[in-house]
């Protein structure tokens, strides 16, 4: 039988560092990634046998957990007709109605095949509709790997040790303002110099990809407000947050309506798929209606629409939310709990359906450098054990956790009993 080091070992010959996305490489945690023969519920199976509770939900789109019953008929029920027509159909508009419904900031949207494209079209359809080329991010937030967003990103890029591409072209990256994250004073500052020069801001509300750092109060308003005064577009990027942190994403959670949208992972349950949308009068500007070119040929494909659609029906339920938010505060408190009595700086954070472990001895954090301070050794070490003990968590310091609505008490209870043991040998 193949087992998960033979098999890494055989893709390293043929595809580079043997995965397809490099923060699936455990690189850093010091073993071969496990290499997944198929997943159910808060399960994943590896190659070996081998049963883990699953953190990483396919790194978030498995909010009701792998293998959703209603999501696998819904795909087995339009599987028949054919993969892909490369026409309109009227599942792509039930798919466009559904997201504008659940997100009332979005009056037009687009589908993509990647939260990358929603994100990289998005931050060029705020250039052509401002006619301006600067734009901001945050350092530590990623949004795929857009040449002008890889600029002091988070993820695979801050897991990596380069969270400046190279490849990125110096008189392209130049246009990209880095700005640290939840500093509202430093966002101010910025715009008073040159706001008139911005096309827009893009944020994660929520970043997930530096761990889990929610906004501070009033950072998520201040960006509403500087875009309000200079004219520029305010970009919530919420392939992570959208769908999780509430049904209405981070900007119904938090209250503050941007201009645009970019989403992923949930809206396709698991299938390749993003999207982005807006405020109908910027949404115009886009082809064939206006001049700002965008497109795909699988973008609305059938079946990814049919999944995404059955997903989201599905977390439309009352209380679904409040229900995961519950689920990741019983596992985040009793990680709290169980580390304190182990005497190990620990401390989680939350936005609904997503938390963050940090093994640090500061009372919150906020930003990359914060979060660059933390422990990453001893995370490293309660990775590994935690594995051993037949828990998946995202193999990084750098990534958010994911639950879903299968995690019962039964498997958060286990994770804790684990958590407890790994804790007590933990240096
Ligand atoms: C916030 C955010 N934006 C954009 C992306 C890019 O999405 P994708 O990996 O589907 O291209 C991701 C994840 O990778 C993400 O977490
Ligand atoms: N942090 C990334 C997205 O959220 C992880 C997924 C990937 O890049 O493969």
């Amino acid at each position: 039988m193949p087992t998960s080091e033979t098999l890494f070992a055989r893709a390293g010959k043929r595809i580079p560092g043997g995965v397809n996305s490099p923060v699936r490489a455990f690189k850093g945690m010091g073993r071969a990634p496990l290499f997944i023969s198929r997943a159910r519920g808060p399960y994943l199976f590896d190659v070996e046998g081998q049963r883990y509770i699953d953190y990483v939900g396919s790194w978030g789109p498995m909010i009701t957990g792998h293998a959703d019953p209603d999501v696998l008929s819904a795909v087995r029920d339009r599987l028949e007709d054919g993969l892909s027509f490369g026409t309109p159909t009227a599942v792509e508009t039930d798919m466009a109605e559904l997201i504008c419904e659940i997100m009332p900031s979005i009056d037009m949207v687009r589908m993509t095949n990647s939260g990358t494209e929603a994100t990289m079209s998005a931050v060029r359809l705020a250039r052509g509709y401002t006619g301006r080329d600067k734009i901001v991010k945050f350092e530590g937030n990623y949004h795929g790997h857009v040449d002008s967003l890889l600029v002091k990103a988070g993820s695979g890029a801050l897991t990596h040790g380069e969270p400046s591409s190279p490849g990125v072209p110096a008189s392209l990256a130049e246009h990209t303002i880095t700005l640290s994250h939840n500093d509202s004073d430093g966002v101010r500052r910025c715009f008073e110099e040159m706001g008139d020069e911005i096309a827009c801001i893009i944020v994660e509300p929520v970043a997930g990809n530096m761990n889990c750092i929610p906004p501070e109060p009033g950072f998520l308003d201040t960006l509403r407000e500087v875009c309000d005064q200079s004219g520029a577009v305010l970009i919530f990027d919420e392939v992570m947050t959208g769908f999780r942190v509430a049904l209405g994403g981070a900007q119904a959670f938090y209250d503050v309506t941007p201009d645009l949208t970019c989403l992923g992972k949930i809206v396709g349950a698991g299938m390749p798929v993003g999207a982005f949308g807006g405020k109908r009068d910027i949404m115009a500007h886009l082809s064939p209606l206006g001049p700002v070119y965008q497109a795909g040929t699988l973008a609305g494909n059938p079946l990814a629409m049919a999944a995404g659609i059955a997903l989201l029906r599905k977390i439309r339920q009352p209380d679904f939310h409040t229900r995961l938010a519950e689920r990741v505060a019983t596992l985040c408190d009793g990680l709290e709990q169980r580390a304190a009595a182990a005497g190990v700086p620990l401390i989680t954070q939350r936005a609904g359906g997503m938390f963050g472990v940090f093994f640090t001895e500061q009372s919150s954090v906020s930003d990359f450098e914060t979060v660059t301070q933390c422990n990453v050794e001893r995370f490293r070490r309660f990775f590994t054990a935690m594995l051993d003990h037949g828990v998946y968590m995202a193999p990084s310091p750098f990534e958010a956790g994911f639950m879903s609505s299968a995690h019962s008490d039964e498997e958060i209870a286990a994770t804790l009993e684990a958590a407890e043991q790994v804790f007590a040998e933990l240096e």
